[in-house]
């Protein structure tokens, strides 16, 4: 049986009536079905539809996906932001509850850049809203040009922590990463540890090696290259082997009650 992935979704108005959609980029979809050999599951972006409780239940991983969206700053106790800035509360109501309900129940997580900022929110860490304005700090943001390849291309290097489970992975300690993001991490949330650092101290990945399962949180987004980089497909495939040994973990024993499917 292959794994079910749980991959966040972000609520988008569109279509010609602009009406409210659940959305999230097939770039996560095609490295859960090329890499991690799951079933994508695409997580409303809204609690109440998507159950948290059911979903840990029935999941055997969970991807958080990178937003323009920004978490609400009333979670971490940040300053509301500007007018215009775009927040995403049908999101955040998704998956603040799963994220807890993740690292506590030890189902596998990857959360990849807004995911990132998700899980050290829903941890009690808080965030930068704009680090480019920041003393000394570099500009982390998008480059809005249409070429993919330059939006999406190496920005700036990453320095692993050396001996840390990102440093293993890559069999490195600095790799180059692609940066799309205005908010990083401030103040880090108690139990995760930093996994990478960019040049100007942007914390860049972590980690929380105390969970009982996977914890693996990227700013950067290994979901564009993974089948040209081999860094980037290494965090698919070790978030897909913590995956196996979950459900491994969890297989009931042979010879145990089997589920009668026979028809009446
Ligand atoms: N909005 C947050 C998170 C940034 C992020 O996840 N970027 C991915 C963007 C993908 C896209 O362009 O659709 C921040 O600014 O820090």
């Amino acid at each position: 049986m292959k794994p079910l992935i749980g991959i966040s979704c972000c609520r988008k108005d569109f279509g010609i009536f602009n009406m409210p959609n659940h959305a999230a980029s097939d770039t996560y979809v095609r490295a859960v079905c090329e890499v991690v050999g799951g079933v994508p599951i695409l997580m409303p972006a809204c609690g109440d539809a998507s159950d948290p409780a059911v979903l840990l239940d029935r999941l055997d991983g969970l991807i958080l996906t990178g937003s323009r969206s920004n978490v609400e700053p009333a979670l971490y106790g940040g300053t509301p932001h500007p007018p215009g800035v775009w927040e995403d509360h049908a999101r955040d109501s998704a998956t603040m509850p799963m994220i807890r309900g993740a690292v506590r129940t030890g189902l596998p997580l990857l959360a990849i850049c807004r995911g990132l900022q998700e899980v050290n929110v829903a941890l009690g860490g808080s965030l930068h809203q704009r680090i480019q304005d920041l003393p000394g700090r570099l500009d982390h943001s998008t480059p809005i040009v249409q070429s993919a390849s330059v939006r999406h291309g190496k920005a700036h290097w990453a320095d692993l922590r050396p001996g840390g489970a990102l440093a293993e992975m890559a069999g490195t300690t600095r790799i180059a990463v692609n940066s799309l993001h205005n908010q990083g991490i401030d103040r880090l949330a108690p139990g995760l540890v930093v996994e990478a650092t960019a040049p100007d101290g942007t914390i860049e990945a972590i980690s929380a090696p105390d969970a009982p399962g996977f914890v693996l949180g990227v700013q950067w987004h290994p979901e564009y290259d993974f089948r040209e980089d081999a860094v980037s497909r290494r965090i698919f495939a070790r978030f897909a082997e913590a995956v196996r040994r979950r459900i491994a973990a969890r297989a009931p024993v042979a010879g145990g009650p089997a589920l009668d499917c026979a028809a009446d």
